[in-house]
């Protein structure tokens, strides 16, 4: 590759960036929210968005794999997954094959909750474009559509062949997909070369990173039932037991406020800190007031650098995210809920095994609750899970991210790994034996899963450049 080709490539992305924020507007006023039943015809006309997109840009084979309907625990039970957007951009055997995923489907986002704007119209404020999905994960998959489009217009051949993986379920546990690429592995995924994910985030907000490991992600809920329907709290009030005051009472149990978990059997299964890992802390460019700004608030639990990075990266975490049946508006009602249902989640890391996990967990819930000596019945089960991965970072593929990094941003990247979690990663480098590369695009001041998440103008244009730039570097490199 030469640089003039590296050049000519990044005015071109320059030259469209009017299209390339359109082509995000457009994605983001669709309101693919996975986790809203309601919402499915919207993820699934995202999907369809895609696949229009791909064709426009030359896509051949596109396809969307169908993963058949959701399983329990969900409301609807004909509910159907939103499908797989495949596709490919050459098949020239000369060429490495890289694989990107990325997913198409969004977190909740009210207005009400607190959004200056609209949720799912872009808006371009101070350099900056908000809208839900904006950083996480629309920004990234239209960035790679760009980056397409920018080759095609420049006149620039793709230097690699390209295979795309774009699902509609990633932020409720991909499901469906593990299934996928067990049967795609030789098939459609057959001689992929590496996988590039863009679906990250810098940890601060100047230097540009590369991932090489992400938490898990275990969600649960505990449902408890007790009179067989909503009560006047005059009534009832002190003389039947509470639904939502056993839930309390149980969650309660989970956690403290140093953010520990109280779980017998979970720390235990953490695997031990190395020196090697000691001293890898030291170098990476962060510090607590990057996590005071990206929380709008001085609520740190941790003040030094270490403690925090390992608390994200590589000890486990329990958060609870809320009650479904319960009151929640604004007002005053005087109602009893007869049903609640309690969701929360465990961040796992090495070596927590999953299946384990969720029999401590759900023994443990159901002991606290048999503890309070109700009438009410509680059922605790896990809704989704999906594993923790962690990578080396010294191969190709890192090494091409790294050089298409300092050409664009002009610093090499830190290395890092993720508090979040990407429920597929560990499935791609085992199923189809690869090395995987997270490829972030965002700032760790974007606001994913927040209100008003947004992505730097800088980022969508320097990320567009530098997911190109990766193919490239990642074409000339000696090996695998
Ligand atoms: C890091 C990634 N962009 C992300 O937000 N992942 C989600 C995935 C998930 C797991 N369970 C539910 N969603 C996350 O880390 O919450
Ligand atoms: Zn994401
Ligand atoms: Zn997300």
């Amino acid at each position: 590759m030469s640089q003039t080709t590296l050049e000519t490539y990044f005015s071109k992305v320059d030259e469209l960036k009017p299209a390339f924020i359109q082509r995000l507007s457009d994605a983001v006023a669709i309101p693919s929210v996975s986790s809203d039943e309601g919402l499915r015809p919207q993820v699934v006309e995202m999907a369809h968005y895609l696949k229009e997109q791909l064709a426009n840009l030359g896509a051949v084979d596109i396809e969307l794999k169908e993963l058949g309907t959701q399983p329990p625990p969900v409301i609807n039970s004909t509910l159907q997954l939103p499908p797989v957007v495949l596709s490919r951009f050459g098949k020239d055997p000369s060429k490495k094959t890289v694989l990107i995923y990325g997913h198409y489907d969004v977190q909740p986002a009210l207005l009400e909750d607190g959004w200056n704007t609209n949720p799912f119209e872009l808006v371009l404020k101070d350099d900056k474009l908000y809208g839900r999905g904006s950083t996480d994960d629309k920004g990234p998959v239209i960035g790679w559509l760009n980056a397409i489009e920018a080759h095609r217009n420049a006149g620039i051949e793709l230097p690699v062949n390209i295979v795309t993986c774009f699902e509609g379920m990633e932020e409720s546990g991909s499901l469906g997909l593990d299934e996928l690429i067990e049967q795609e592995r030789d098939a459609y995924f057959k001689g992929v070369d590496a996988v590039c994910i863009s679906d990250n985030y810098w940890l601060g907000t100047k230097k540009p990173v590369l991932t090489y490991g992400l938490r898990g992600c275990n969600y649960y809920q505990v449902s408890i039932k007790g009179p067989g329907a909503d009560l006047h709290s005059g009534i009832f009030g002190g003389v039947i037991a509470e639904p939502m005051t056993d839930l309390v009472r149980v969650l309660a149990t989970l956690v403290n406020g140093q953010g520990e978990i109280q779980i017998p059997g979970i720390m235990e299964m953490v695997a031990p800190v190395t020196p090697e890992e000691e001293a890898l802390y030291k170098d990476i460019d962060f510090d607590v007031s990057d996590l005071t700004a990206a929380s709008g608030s001085n609520t740190a639990l941790y003040q030094s650098k270490k403690d925090i990075l390992m608390h994200r990266w590589r000890f486990p975490s329990l958060s609870i995210h809320g009650v479904e049946g319960a009151f929640s508006s604004g007002g005053a009602k005087t109602v009893i809920p007869s049903k609640v249902i309690g969701k929360f989640s465990i961040r796992t890391v090495p070596n927590i095994e999953s299946a384990k996990l969720d029999q401590i967990v759900i023994d443990y819930v159901n002991a606290e609750f048999a503890k309070l000596g109700s009438p009410n019945t509680a059922t605790c089960e896990l809704i989704h899970d999906g594993a923790y991965w962690v990578s080396n970072p010294h191969n190709a593929s890192f090494t091409a991210a790294a050089k298409a990094t300092k050409a664009v941003w002009g610093v090499e990247p830190d290395l890092t790994r993720e508090g979040g979690s990407i429920p597929i990663t560990l499935s791609f480098e085992e199923k189809l034996k690869t090395s995987v590369l997270l490829l972030p695009m965002g700032r760790g001041d974007d606001g994913a899963h927040s209100i008003n998440e947004k992505v730097d103008m800088s980022n969508y244009i320097g990320g567009i450049k530098t997911l190109g730039a990766y193919l490239h570097y990642y074409a000339a490199s000696d090996t695998n």
